[in-house]
């Protein structure tokens, strides 16, 4: 699991830890693993030509540090200091001791740079790049160099993942300590390019519940409903999909796909779709509706292409079982029948749609994505899974981490993917998982798939994804295997 602190959190941890250390330790901690990190991505140190953006703060500290120890490997090291007077003057001197530069002209040495070490701001900054740094980050991004973000990129929001100005978009960040959210969210993770983070002792003085957590194979493993000997389908749980209508039977028989494959004992379908799914997976359980009257289920999945007939919205809310409520059903919402609820209830908008929900500009959600899941979740008193380039979970209290899903990919921006998703996680949700553990294995296993499905860079069909779920569980489950042999 990748976990990701806030600032404050972060700042609190390091002021643990730095009490137990001698004066500047922490920071020649996070200085020796950038440095080495540099090394690795430069392949050959001596001769390198590596320029330092640096601003006022530690995190150029950090950058300077890293540069001399380049310097003193032979690397040509040239600073470009954008507060003169406020450089980090232990890092200022280490640098000049071990042979760096000043540099005159920022924009000659960029020219030739083979690595650039963004040292703007990290945890300190906000607001995006300010007017003096914006050419030079340009003129970084523009140049043939690697470039290597010193724990953030500068110009992110660390702790809500926003982008409200220029930012300087790196190839890769390393990170100290501890990821920050803005790392594993959209749209700053973006800039972040490959995350990788340096040890320097600060876990034990971190929080047990993180801000955000990103699964990774081996917890998704975890969370897998496994059939046990004795599961026939009833207990491995039946899920009912209302989706799809006579202009959108499409959306049917995707939800249908995704569902078939998600663990669940029996599909149970309710629609005016019911002969295309037939004709496509006659093993589903086909009713014309209303649900009410199809028989038993252990989840709900209600909306994907129902168009405007959504009259079983209402009804199945109205159920004493898990409902996932996604695209068409999130239009006639009502915020007060979500909330009776006493089963659990999971909403799985995407940015479009969060946006009619709070009442606000798609390009509000997406800015920042973060603050409008937990909005929402809070608001309806239920889970959401926030769908997108990083698919969010939130649970309604507030008092879990936001699941983050590394497992995304553009590819899966195709028209039905999300009908798929939706299928699946009512079919983890009929399996017993709950809702926040159903939405973020779900979209973890449909992130994993679509790579499968795409492996070559190939685009490729929302049923094309559902076809691969299989591969994408068999994946995980290896990670599970895996442990058991090491702990067995
Ligand atoms: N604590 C530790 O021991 C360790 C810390 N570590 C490192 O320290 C970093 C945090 O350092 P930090 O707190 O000095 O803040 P930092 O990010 O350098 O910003 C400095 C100043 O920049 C300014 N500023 C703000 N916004 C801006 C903008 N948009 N554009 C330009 N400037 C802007 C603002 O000053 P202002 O100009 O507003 O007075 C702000 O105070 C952390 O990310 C990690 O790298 C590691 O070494 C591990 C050990
Ligand atoms: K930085």
């Amino acid at each position: 699991m990748r976990t990701a602190y806030r600032v404050e959190t972060v700042r609190t941890a390091e002021e643990e830890l730095m009490a137990q250390l001698p004066e500047g330790a922490l920071m020649q901690r996070a200085a020796a693993g950038l440095a080495a990190a540099c090394a690795g991505l430069l392949g050959r140190v001596y001769g390198a030509r590596v320029v330092l953006l640096i601003g006022s703060g530690a995190n150029g500290g950090d950058a300077l540090y890293a540069g001399a120890r380049l310097a003193r490997r032979g690397a040509g090291v040239s600073a470009v200091l954008l507060a003169p007077d406020r450089t980090h003057p232990g890092g200022l001197a280490a640098l000049t001791g071990a042979g760096g530069r000043i540099a005159d002209d920022p924009f000659e040495v960029l020219a030739s740079a083979d690595l650039v070490l963004d040292g703007i701001t990290g945890i300190g900054g906000s607001g995006g790049l300010r007017p003096d740094a914006v050419p030079v980050a340009r003129a970084a991004r523009g140049s043939n160099a690697v470039v290597v973000a010193v724990d953030l990129p500068s110009g992110v929001e660390a702790d809500s993942g926003e982008v409200r100005g220029e930012a300087l978009r790196a190839d890769a960040t390393i990170a100290f300590g501890a990821y920050k959210p803005g790392l594993l969210i959209d749209p700053a993770r973006e800039y972040a390019g490959t995350v990788r983070l340096v040890d320097i002792g600060l876990e034990p003085h971190l929080p047990s519940v993180p801000e955000i957590a990103a699964l990774q194979h081996e917890d998704v493993a975890l969370l897998l409903p496994e059939p046990v000997g004795e599961s026939d389908k009833y207990r491995r749980g039946v899920v009912g999909i209302a989706a799809g209508s006579a202009r959108y039977p499409g959306a049917a028989v995707l939800a249908v796909a995704g569902a078939l494959r998600g663990g669940a004992g029996a599909v149970r379908y309710v629609g005016h779709a019911g002969e295309a799914v037939i004709a496509r997976f006659p093993e589903a359980l086909v009713h014309a509706g209303p649900p009410a009257k199809a028989g038993r289920v252990q989840a709900w999945v209600v909306g994907p292409g129902l168009g405007d007939e959504t009259g079983a919205v209402a009804e199945i809310l109205a159920s004493d079982v898990p409902v996932l409520v996604d695209a068409d059903g999130l239009r006639p919402l009502d915020a007060s029948a979500v909330r009776r609820r006493s089963a659990p209830t999971l909403l799985t908008p995407h940015a479009g749609e969060a946006a009619a929900l709070l009442g606000v500009d798609r390009a509000e959600v997406e800015a920042a994505r973060l603050a409008s899941v937990r909005e929402l979740a809070s608001r309806y008193g239920a889970t959401v899974l926030l769908k997108g380039s990083t698919t969010l979970v939130a649970a309604p209290d507030g008092a879990l981490p936001v699941r983050a899903n590394p497992m995304g990919t553009p590819w899966l921006a195709t028209a039905g993917s999300g009908d798929v998703l939706a299928g699946l996680t009512g079919s983890l949700l009929a399996a017993g998982l709950g809702a926040y553990d159903a939405g973020s294995v779900a979209a973890y296993l449909h992130g994993l798939a679509a790579r499968h499905a795409s492996a070559k860079g190939v685009p490729i069909t929302s049923y094309e994804v559902g076809e691969a779920l299989p591969g994408a569980w068999r994946d995980v489950q290896d990670a599970r295997d895996v442990r058991d042999v090491r702990e067995g």
